[in-house]
Formats: structure tokens, sequence, C-alpha cells
């Protein structure tokens, strides 16, 4: 296993902050999880729970953090002079069936102040936008209400019931299953009522795309960044067509705001297009082929960049309008 992933950096919301966790931190939250009415809400932990016990899992999640298999994060509360910690969220990759696990706590004494709910969208967020998953599954235990809550407020769907063990109790717990899809996370939107996606007509969306194509045969891919729907997926550079702009012009635009390339109309060659049907707007998108451009490209909207090659297109999750390009580039490229 490799040891190069680099920690990610805090991530924030309200006045709270999620740091990755570090050793440090390991006095106050074994003062707030060594409590009861934590812990047996908490299949893996034993009560008591010791210090050396919670010691050992940090060092283990510090590891697993540079391996990249999962992410966890203390909490911090910085409306106080000094932060101060209030719980703990985490993620564990399994990236074979492109899943997160994701787990979380707080100290009692925090509880009833949508800190659980904030940070969980935060990480949620963050990580369907950021790692090599497209789900995030949570289980809570059945009379954990307050987390079911928590985990329906945050858009996690409920698909199924089981029994774990839940070394605390020492019993075998009926708990409950929930899943988060990209899908169900959408920035800014409030869910479409279903008579209006039956019986109006979609709103036509006019974008352009380039599948740029370097000297190497190596195609540009960009990630759709944090807070935009669909964050994690990628698809190719470009962007929404204006009014009374031409699909080239609007290309060129875009390519200059996203990833700061020149480009000129004559090394733009229409390819194909995209006529799909999305949840509330129907994509029509065309896309051009380019060979030659000025600068190298960087992503200045932050999203991530990627040169790919024939061979690794189908590792990339591409946006469901895109899927029939693959292999019409395929061809292309080879
Ligand atoms: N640029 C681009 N957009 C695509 C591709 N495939 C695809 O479905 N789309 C969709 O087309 C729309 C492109 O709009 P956009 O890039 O201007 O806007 P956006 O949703 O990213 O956010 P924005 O409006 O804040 O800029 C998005 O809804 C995006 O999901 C693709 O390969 N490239």
């Amino acid at each position: 296993m490799s040891n190069n992933h680099k920690l990610p950096a805090p991530l924030t919301f309200d006045h709270y902050t999620l740091r990755p966790i570090e050793q440090t931190d390991a006095s106050s939250l074994h003062s707030l999880i060594n409590d009861w009415n934590v812990v047996r809400m908490l299949s893996q932990v034993p009560f008591p729970y010791s210090k050396t016990l919670l010691d050992q899992w940090i060092n283990t999640m510090i590891q697993e953090m540079k391996d990249g298999i999962s992410y966890h994060f203390t909490i911090f509360d910085r409306s106080f002079e000094k932060p101060v910690i209030v719980g703990c969220i985490g993620i564990r990759l399994n990236t074979k069936d492109q899943l997160g696990k994701i787990g979380y706590w707080l100290g009692q004494k925090y509880w009833g102040k949508q800190i659980a709910s904030r940070a969980l969208q935060r990480l949620s967020s963050w990580a369907l936008a950021n790692l090599n998953i497209n789900y995030i599954h949570a289980t809570a235990a059945d009379d954990n209400l307050a987390s079911i809550a928590v985990l329906k407020k945050c858009g996690y769907q409920p698909f199924g019931q089981g029994k774990e063990k839940f070394l605390a109790r020492a019993v075998e717990q009926s708990v409950s299953y929930f899943l988060l899809q990209r899908e169900d996370i959408c920035p800014g939107k409030s869910p479409i009522p279903m008579n209006n996606t039956l019986l109006k007509p979609k709103k036509i969306l006019l974008v352009v795309a380039a599948a740029l194509i370097d000297i190497d045969g190596q195609l540009l891919l960009a990630r759709r960044p944090e807070g935009k729907s669909m964050a994690g997926m990628w698809e190719f550079p470009g962007g929404k067509v204006e009014p009374n702009e031409t699909p080239e012009a609007a290309l060129i635009r875009e390519l200059k705001e996203e990833i700061n390339i020149d480009v000129s109309q004559s090394c733009l060659a229409p390819f194909t297009f995209a006529s799909h049907e999305y949840a509330d707007f129907h994509l029509l998108m065309p896309l051009y082929v380019c060979h030659k451009w000025k600068n190298v490209p960087e992503p200045k909207e932050n999203q991530q960049l990627a040169w790919v090659n024939c061979e690794e297109l189908d590792h990339y999750l591409v946006m469901e309008a895109d899927k029939p390009f693959i292999p019409l580039l395929k061809d292309l490229m080879f």
C-alpha cells in the first residue's frame, strides 16, 4: 500500500471545522466518547472505552488517511476563543464498489444543535466530489432516532434493515441502512414536483463541450467540483451557450474561463452531439474535437483535470449524457 496520499485540507461550515484527526485530539475526544449514551449508539466501540484503545484507533486512522483508505476528522466549534472539540466524523472507502461508509458521533452536550447534520452534509458532499466513490452508506441503530433523522435530513435514503453486533451493548442490534447517491445532492435546487416532470416539456439546455486531445493522444477530462450538481463526475470542458452567442464563441469563452487556454475557431472540429434527458432539463450538447490550443490547461474553477489515455477512459465516471461519446472517442484516440 502506498503512503503518499496527501491529508485533506480542513473542511469548514458555519463556525465549525472538520480537521483530519491528530493524536493531540485524543484527550478531548476521550472525555466525550467514554460515555454510555454516546458509545451505545456506535457498533465498534466497547464500554468503558479506554484511552489506550482510543490512542490506537487514532494512530490507525492517521495511517489509513496516508494510505487513502479512510478519512477521519475531528469536529471543532470555532465560536470559542480556543476552538473546542465536539465530536468526530469519518468515511472509509471501498473503491471496488465505489462506496464510502460514513460514521459520526458528538459529545452528549453538543447534541440537538444541528452540528451532526451540517457536518454530515459537508463531509458527504466533499467525499462524493473528491474521492473515488459513487455512493455513501450509513448504518444507524433502530433506536437511534436522532441519527436516523439526521441521515434523512441530509438526503440519505433508507434501503434496508439488518442486525449488527454492538460491542458496548453486547447484543445483536437491529439497524437500518441508508444510502446517499450523487443525484441526492442538488446544491441550491428544490426537488422537482412529479406532476411538473410528467406534464411539462423540459427546457432544452444548449451546452457546448470540447474533447481536447494532445500530441500523445491523451484526452482532457475535468471533474465537477464540490458545490455543483453531480460534483465528482467527470466531463468535457465547456459550458452553457449564452443568448446571442454562437456555439463556437461560447466554447472559446468557456475554455478560456475554465482552463485558461486560447483556441481559435478554425481548430474546433464538430465531432458528435448528445441529446440527453436529465430529471429537470433536456441537454443538447455539441462536442467538438480540438488538437491545437495555446497555453497549458490549468484548473481555474477549482476542478480537477486529468489527461487520460484510451485504456484509462473506462475508469472515469463520466456524466450520463457523455457515456455514448466514450466508444467514439476511443476509436478516434486509438
Ligand atoms: N461542460 C459540460 N457540461 C456537461 C457535460 N455533460 C453534461 O451532462 N453536462 C451538463 O451540462 C450542463 C453544463 O452547464 P455548465 O457547465 O455551464 O454549468 P454548471 O451546471 O456546471 O454550473 P454553472 O451554471 O454554475 O456554471 C450541466 O448541467 C452539466 O451537468 C460535459 O461533458 N461538459
